[in-house]
């Protein structure tokens, strides 16, 4: 099948620091792959060069095909790369219905003035109450985000990004600060999703990356260091040595 996201010779440092070295990734359609690495490794960063939140000094990153290394982050989402929303982007006063709709307006390019009529548009609504349905979110629908639980709001992140369509979904931690008797719903809905969809996560909780990932990309200090089945992660002698080198660095700090 061919690659619906390709990240090609991806560099960047700050001052004399390579923090992306040389990154190189190719994922197909409905792909499940975890993005894992030790604190400082430069997840973050990566992520960043690839929503076009930041400048690489050289590389490429191409969607379905396209290079879109030179177009913004709003171009990228309209192009179907797509980041999860995060819940410090939530807006406290508005409902989950209003989020998704919002997303579901921006991406057919209807914001604006018709915003505030979206209760009456018919498929807009239809099409919000199938995704937040999707994740058991109906009956919050219209109530405002800050009165509802934070696994929830990480379930509306996962619904407004889905609003948008995405070909490629990014998934910054997905589960992290929810509670353990919630997370089983975050679970079950990063199960749910199109099986079409090209799915990268960042995530530190190795058991959630061995029940979602079925391939684990494990990036030390700016570089991919092994790019393989989530069974042979943990065996991996260069593995290792990262995850005890960073642990060292930390209780040596501490
Ligand atoms: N804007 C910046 N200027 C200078 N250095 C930076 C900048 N952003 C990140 N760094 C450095 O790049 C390295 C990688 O950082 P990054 O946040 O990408 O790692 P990470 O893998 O996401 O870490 P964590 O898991 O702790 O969030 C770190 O050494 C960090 O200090």
């Amino acid at each position: 099948m061919s690659p619906v996201f390709e990240v090609i010779n991806l560099r960047k440092s700050f001052g004399g620091l390579a923090v992306t070295n040389n990154v190189s990734i190719s994922m197909a359609p409905g792909d499940r792959v975890a993005l894992i690495g030790p604190n400082g490794a430069g997840k973050t960063t990566f992520v960043n060069l690839v929503t076009g939140n930041l400048p690489p000094d050289s590389g490429d990153v191409r969607l379905a095909g396209e290079t879109v290394t030179r177009i913004g982050a709003a171009g990228r989402v309209r192009r179907g790369l797509v980041r999860s929303f995060q819940v410090t982007r939530l807006f406290q006063e508005m409902t989950p219905a209003e989020h998704v709709a919002l997303a579901i307006l921006q991406r057919d390019g209807r914001t604006g003035r018709m915003f505030g009529n979206f209760l009456k548009m018919p498929n807009v609504m239809a099409e919000v109450v199938d995704l937040l349905g999707t994740l058991g979110l109906n009956d919050l629908m219209h109530r405002k985000v800050r009165e509802i639980a934070y696994g929830q709001q990480r379930l509306l992140e996962i619904a407004v990004a889905m609003a948008l369509k995405p070909k490629v979904l990014l998934l910054d931690e997905p589960a992290a600060g929810v509670p353990q008797s919630d997370t089983g719903r975050i679970e079950q809905a990063l199960a749910d999703l199109p099986a079409d969809l090209a799915v990268l996560m960042i995530e530190h909780d190795m058991d959630l990356v061995f029940r979602f990932a079925r391939r684990v990309i494990v990036l030390a200090a700016g570089a991919i260091i092994f790019d393989g089945a989530p069974a042979d992660v943990t065996k991996d002698a260069r593995v290792r040595e990262a995850y005890l080198g960073s642990y060292a660095n930390a209780s040596h700090a501490a």
